[in-house]
């Protein structure tokens, strides 16, 4: 099997079957054009990150934007939505697995958002295989037989799809154009949308994407462009993609209303992210002295930094015409124990009925079996009414708040211990395919576990990273835990059933990265580089 390439461009990775129908020619020529007129860009964005990100260490502050001050005050709407996206009370994610797939599109909920991204583990093979999953589910030819001989197919009534691509950070490094990698989310977008879309328009709903980890309003209109470029190569009317804007930076935050005016051809809304939204917190600020956060499950969307994100993040939407999306509380359903089940479930409901009647139009759930728990809650609130745009939310939310980085006790031991657990045990299952996992009875992705990576960070690094018994959390407290933590998840695993080959390389890389001076941007990038 060989690859008819375009000019220019080297694919260093193995062929499966299939793969070749998603490498054609034509898709590759898509990623090879988009490449070549927005790496540049990409790249220049990716340095003003890393530009504002040293501004920042020296003690500058976000603030709005003195040049936006006309879009904030503007009179503009987004363009209208088209009907397969009026209703959204409800959105199941989840990594773009055969199986997944279809238990996902059957799960009752309104709209499905398959991921590339937080809940995938980048390989090549899951990169591709995804495309072929998604190809095969678009023209309702999927279908697949579980090794307990289960058999899945779609059922009549499915949610309406929508693709997150990876962020602007990765790279697909098996694709080179002209010498350079290609950008993970163009390749994944170019792939899916050179494939799919002329079929989900004449089906009627699509193509929709999710964009995640945004920095900045020119980050967004870098993905407009590309957009506006790929409607033109494939002669699609200018409009017909949508997109929603994940809002989980701390920068972002301070753009929000920019984002929808740069997409607003092509916008769909905002969600809040709450999950890399702590993380980039923690991020952006870890070189400030006068900021430690507690434990990680004591940050909830109750906390004031949370909450006036999320009223905001309504307010910006809901000015503006567009869906206001709620993010995901990481409970899922627990097997064999139906008191904590239960448990579970109504901080579930807690979640979306909070969410709900903040203005919110509807919100992610992990799992099916949240999907009605969801929907009950938000048809309580919206009624048969699609949205709820004409609700008034009260407040003004601005920089003050979303920087008042509290609370910051308690930090237990506990809570190191768990940071370590949860991160050498979803690193180790990134690095055996699966960027999904659950554990301790709660859902944890690339999002979460880079909570739990820069938590530990922090910690050791902040004169406040000191335990409720005084102690203060040091790199040599942190060496100690790790060879104890690892021993807890390799008996987990094994229990399970599964392989433990990957978690020692999983717990060298956590203490790499928590305990090294440099921090790394992305749990991800040192991660890709180390897988096939
Ligand atoms: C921060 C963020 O970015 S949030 C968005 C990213 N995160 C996600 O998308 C979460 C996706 N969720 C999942 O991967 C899983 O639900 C997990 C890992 C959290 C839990 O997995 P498990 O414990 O294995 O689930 P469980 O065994 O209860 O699954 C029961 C059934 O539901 C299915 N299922 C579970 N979650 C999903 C999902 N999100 N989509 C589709 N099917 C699902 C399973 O495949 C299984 O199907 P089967 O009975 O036909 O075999
Ligand atoms: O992508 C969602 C998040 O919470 O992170
Ligand atoms: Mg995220």
């Amino acid at each position: 099997m060989s690859l008819d390439l375009p000019q220019g461009m080297q694919i260093n990775a193995p062929l499966h079957p299939r793969f070749e129908q998603i490498l054609s020619r034509e898709a590759l020529e898509l990623v090879a054009k988009l490449h070549r007129a927005f790496e540049p860009r990409r790249q220049e964005l990716l340095k003003a990150r890393v530009a504002r990100q040293a501004r920042i260490d020296a003690g500058e502050l976000p603030g709005f934007l003195p040049e936006t001050k006309a879009i904030r005050e503007g009179d503009w709407k987004v363009a209208p939505l088209p009907k397969a996206l009026e209703c959204r009370r409800v959105e199941i994610t989840g990594p773009v697995e055969r199986k997944m797939i279809i238990n996902a599109f059957n799960s009752g909920a309104d709209s499905y958002m398959t991921d590339f991204e937080d809940s995938n583990s980048p390989n090549w093979y899951n990169q591709i295989q995804g495309q072929v999953n998604l190809f095969d589910a678009i023209r309702r030819r999927i279908d697949f037989t579980a090794e307990n001989g289960k058999e899945y197919k779609l059922n009549d009534k499915i949610a309406t799809l929508q693709v997150r691509p990876r962020g602007w950070h990765l790279d697909e490094k098996h694709v080179l154009v002209d010498g350079a990698r290609v950008s993970g989310g163009i390749f994944d977008f170019a792939l899916f949308f050179f494939h799919n879309a002329r079929e989900q328009i004449a089906r009627g709903a699509g193509p929709f994407f999710y964009l995640p980890k945004m920095e900045s309003h020119l980050e967004a209109r870098l993905w407009n462009d590309l957009f506006v470029m790929a409607q033109d190569a494939l002669g699609i009317p200018q409009g017909t993609i949508k997109a929603t804007v994940l809002v989980e930076t701390i920068l972002a935050t301070f753009e929000m209303e920019e984002i929808l005016f740069e997409l607003r051809e092509h916008s769909a809304g905002l969600n809040a992210g709450r999950w890399d939204y702590i993380f980039s917190c923690i991020k952006k600020f870890k070189k400030n002295k006068d900021f430690c956060l507690a434990n990680r499950g004591a940050i909830t969307m109750e906390v004031p930094f949370m909450r006036s994100y999320a009223l905001a993040l309504v307010q910006a939407c809901h000015k503006r015409g567009a869906p206001a999306m709620g993010g995901m509380s990481a409970l899922i359903p627990i097997k064999n124990d139906p008191v904590a089940n239960e448990k579970a479930l109504a901080g579930i409901r807690h979640d979306k009925t909070r969410d709900a009647n903040d203005g919110y139009d509807g919100g992610w759930v992990a799992h099916p079996g949240l999907v009605p728990i969801a929907m009950e809650e938000f048809v309580k609130v919206l009624g048969d009414k699609p949205n709820q745009w004409g609700k008034r939310v009260e407040g003004s939310y601005g920089p003050k708040d979303w920087l008042n980085f509290q609370p910051e006790q308690p930090i237990t031991e506990a809570g190191v211990r768990n940071n370590i657990n949860v991160g050498i045990h979803y690193l180790g299952s990134w690095f055996a395919g699966n960027g999904c996992v659950p554990i301790h009875n709660l859902m944890e992705d690339a999002a979460t576990a880079e909570i739990s990576r820069s938590q530990i960070w922090q910690w050791v690094v902040s004169p406040k990273g000191k335990l409720d018994d005084g102690r203060k959390v040091t790199a040599e407290m942190v060496r100690a835990l790790i060879p104890e933590e690892l021993a807890k998840v390799k008996a987990v695993v094994s229990a399970q059933g599964e392989a433990t080959a990957t978690y020692d390389q999983a717990a060298k890389i956590f203490e790499e990265m928590s305990l090294s001076d440099n921090f790394p941007e992305f749990l991800t990038l040192p991660l890709y580089e180390a897988m096939d």
